[in-house]
């Protein structure tokens, strides 16, 4: 792995991620959407042929597709579905936000109150990886928010099917609707609608660069949560850490994809060197190699600081998705992390925890959002409108508030519906 000192480089441009290869298929991906917008199912199947290599006649999962799946299931797998629903949806019931109301004024009472978003498509990756932990991590807090219609759409596999655990995975989270498509196309069809595919209120759930320009493009026709693109982690540790562990968590991200972005950063030039050393080791062991050996030399870095302070600077200044915190005083360094999308505190809480069950969400931003946007939770299905009643008495105080910008904003419609109630 590149080791780098923080005295010698351009953080700006070093920190540099995935975002711009998403730019660059903006245009690859607005003619996709504009063919399914225009030949909807057709163009699905179409685009299925062409990037899956899969003929696909029904779209949509039938019954005895997800009975098929719970036959064939592992019992272990099923069982481990199962807890992981359980650890997850217990923490997210924990994010429901709360009704309120207070009085503001004398006579103006006003609070907020809680209803749910009524149709989410989530995307379920399927491309170099099955993932029916992200099908969890979608759908349970849509359920818990209260969203009447969940559809979910994963890319099919070599066989024209979705994997057994997907589908088990989906029916135990409570999706309605699951369609056997992938991709930018997946997203348009989410957004627009198809004769199949229906068009939902909110676009959810990770993917390739493609699916995460696709979600940008289709953001005001629908809402999306956040650009949730190719797995990051970066690592903040000192040297009373272990250099193997570290690796470990590294070659965890490293494997999704070849634009997976790695970074170690410390003031502890052996605990740099060493890391280097096993990484580069394991990655010639790894099964996923070939991806690891790609995201490593597109985008994985150790960064050696003169001093702690500056490891932290660079570790806000990259905002990863992931952050794993492994130091003598991992509180104390927590307390000085604004930009980050989970954070994993201590030598016993690998990334792969929050990834699969401890019950934190994996849906996480990635790309330096995470100096914007947090994590998918029960509010990124919630909506939260306003309430307000106002009496008479409150009314003739506010009003003194109020006309006077109203009038300055030469606005005399807002002013007349005040005064027309004072003088009655
Ligand atoms: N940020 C998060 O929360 C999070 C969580 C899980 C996974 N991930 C990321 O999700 C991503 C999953 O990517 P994936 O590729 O495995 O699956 P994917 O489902 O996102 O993408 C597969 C689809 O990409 C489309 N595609 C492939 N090549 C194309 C091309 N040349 N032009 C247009 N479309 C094309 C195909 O339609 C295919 O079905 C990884 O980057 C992983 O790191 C992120
Ligand atoms: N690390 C991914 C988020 O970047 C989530 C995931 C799913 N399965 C394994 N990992
Ligand atoms: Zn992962």
């Amino acid at each position: 792995m590149e080791l780098l000192r923080y005295d010698d480089i351009d953080l700006s441009q070093t920190v540099k991620r995935s975002e711009e290869d998403v730019n660059n298929v903006l245009d690859a991906v607005s003619d996709i959407l504009k063919n399914v917008r225009q030949n909807k199912d057709q163009a699905l199947k179409d685009y299925t042929q062409k990037f899956d290599k899969v003929t696909i006649d029904n779209l949509k999962v039938t019954d005895e597709e997800i009975k098929e799946a719970y036959d064939t299931i592992d019992d272990t797998l099923l069982e481990a579905l199962k807890k992981a629903a359980a650890n997850i949806e217990k923490f997210h019931k924990k994010e429901i936000p709360e009704e309120w109301n207070i009085e503001v004024r004398e006579g103006i009472t006003a609070g907020q109150i809680v209803r749910p978003i009524n149709s989410v498509g989530c995307y379920i990756p399927g491309g170099r990886a099955a993932y029916p932990s992200t099908i969890l991590m979608t759908v349970i807090p849509a359920k818990i928010a209260g969203v009447k219609k969940i559809i979910c759409c994963s890319p099919p596999q070599k066989d024209g099917k979705i994997g057994n655990a997907i589908l088990v995975a989906a029916h135990l989270a409570g999706a309605d609707e699951i369609y056997k498509v992938g991709g930018a196309q997946a997203i348009g069809a989410m957004a627009y609608s198809t004769e199949s595919v229906p068009k939902v209120e909110k676009i959810v759930g990770p993917g390739n660069i493609f699916v995460t320009a696709a979600k940008k493009l289709v953001f005001g026709q629908v809402d999306i949560e956040f650009p949730a693109g190719p797995s990051e982690v970066l690592i903040l540790a000192d040297k009373t850490a272990n250099a193997e562990y570290i690796a470990t968590d590294i070659l965890s991200q490293a494997e999704h994809d070849p634009k997976a972005s790695c970074f170690f950063v410390t003031d502890d030039e052996k605990l740099a060197e060493d890391v280097s050393e096993i990484v580069d080791k394991k990655t010639e062991d790894a099964p996923r190699s070939e991806i690891i050996k790609e995201a490593l030399a597109n985008s994985g870095k150790i960064i050696l600081t003169e001093n702690f302070e500056d490891a932290i600077y660079v570790t806000n200044e990259y905002a990863p998705e992931h952050l794993v915190i492994m130091t003598k005083d991992d509180e104390g360094v927590l307390s000085k992390i604004n930009n980050a999308g989970s954070i994993f505190l201590g030598k016993y809480s690998p990334v792969a925890c929050g990834d699969y069950g401890s019950g934190t969400n994996h849906v996480l931003p990635t790309g330096g959002g995470a100096k914007m946007y947090s994590g998918l939770s029960t509010e990124s299905f919630i909506k939260k409108p306003t309430v307000q009643k106002i009496t008479q008495e409150g009314l003739e105080k506010i009003s003194k508030t109020c006309i006077p910008i109203a009038e300055y904003e030469g606005l005399f419609a807002h002013v007349d519906s005040i005064k027309t109630r004072l003088n009655k």
